[in-house]
């Protein structure tokens, strides 16, 4: 069992929802981000989502694609995101990462190799943004081989059929897009989600997480009521880039908008 499985397992057995917040290595600077992380984990995290810098971000919107030019302004490369995933297995074996990045990179250094060096670097998962759907079951395996969950999106438009292919060759969860759009917009429909949801619960076996529109405790519980977790991106991204002179300020500012969250959605199960 891979050890997002597990995770997912545990949680689920306890009647919890898994929060899953998404950081981009590198910002505000390189050297900050395995500190945070360490941060995002004391503050509740479940699951690590790091993104890689891309200069052509188009999934995202302004905040991340601000994120991502902060990343590669200090030249944050995908070599160095994998040592900081490194780095921060060398003090917390337990919590999964997943690596969230676009292709161009992932293909630069060659997918086997990539694989390779994210299965060494302490990588428990890797979603592609981009991987066009032909390609998909070309390169899933090359991850699922070296014991690598490979996550898919999965959109308000995916037909039923893709939704059972895209369930062949995912592992760990299923990320389900909650609306048409990029990251950081703010037009959740919570009823909406949940009719997805629950249907796309009735095509695979695969945990579901839920991202785009997550931005406090009150969205992040009634997402979390009518799925498996919620995934937290934009809303962490701007707290970074407004604290990113005091780190000790940004810490505490990171995890007084997380752990609100964590007890939003624990009290669910209560
Ligand atoms: O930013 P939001 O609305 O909180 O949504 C999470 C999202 O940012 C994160 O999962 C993400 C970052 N980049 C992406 C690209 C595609 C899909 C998802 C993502």
């Amino acid at each position: 069992m891979s050890r997002i499985e597990g995770v997912l397992k545990t949680l689920k057995g306890q009647g919890r929802k898994a929060l899953i917040p998404y950081i981009t290595a590198g910002d505000p600077n390189p050297g900050a981000t395995v500190d945070l992380m360490h941060t995002l984990v004391e503050a509740g995290a479940d699951i690590i989502e790091l993104g890689v810098p891309f200069s052509d971000p188009m999934a995202d919107g302004p905040v991340i694609q601000l994120a991502c030019e902060r990343a590669l302004a200090h030249g944050t490369s995908l070599r160095q995101v994998l040592a900081m995933v490194k780095e921060f297995r060398a003090k917390d074996a337990d919590t999964p990462i997943v690596l969230m990045g676009y292709l161009n990179p992932m293909e630069a250094m060659g997918y086997e190799a990539f694989a390779d060096a994210a299965r060494d670097s302490g990588v428990d998962g890797v979603l592609t943004v981009d991987l066009p759907p032909e390609e998909a079951d070309e390169v899933a395996p090359l991850f699922t081989e070296r014991h690598l969950d490979a996550i898919f999106l999965l959109s308000p438009t995916t037909t039923d059929d893709r939704i059972r292919a895209i369930s062949e060759y995912c592992s760990g969860y299923v990320y389900y897009v909650s609306f048409k759009g990029v990251t950081g917009a703010g037009k959740l429909n919570v009823e909406e989600v949940a009719s997805r949801v629950s249907h796309i619960h009735e095509l695979t076996a695969l945990p579901v997480g839920v991202g785009f529109g997550i931005r406090d405790a009150e969205t992040a519980a009634a997402v979390g009521r009518v799925s498996d977790g919620v995934i937290v991106g934009s809303v962490l991204v701007d707290t970074i880039a407004r604290n990113q002179a005091d780190t000790a300020q940004l810490k505490r500012a990171l995890a007084d908008l997380l752990q609100p969250m964590r007890e939003a959605l624990d009290s669910l199960s209560s």
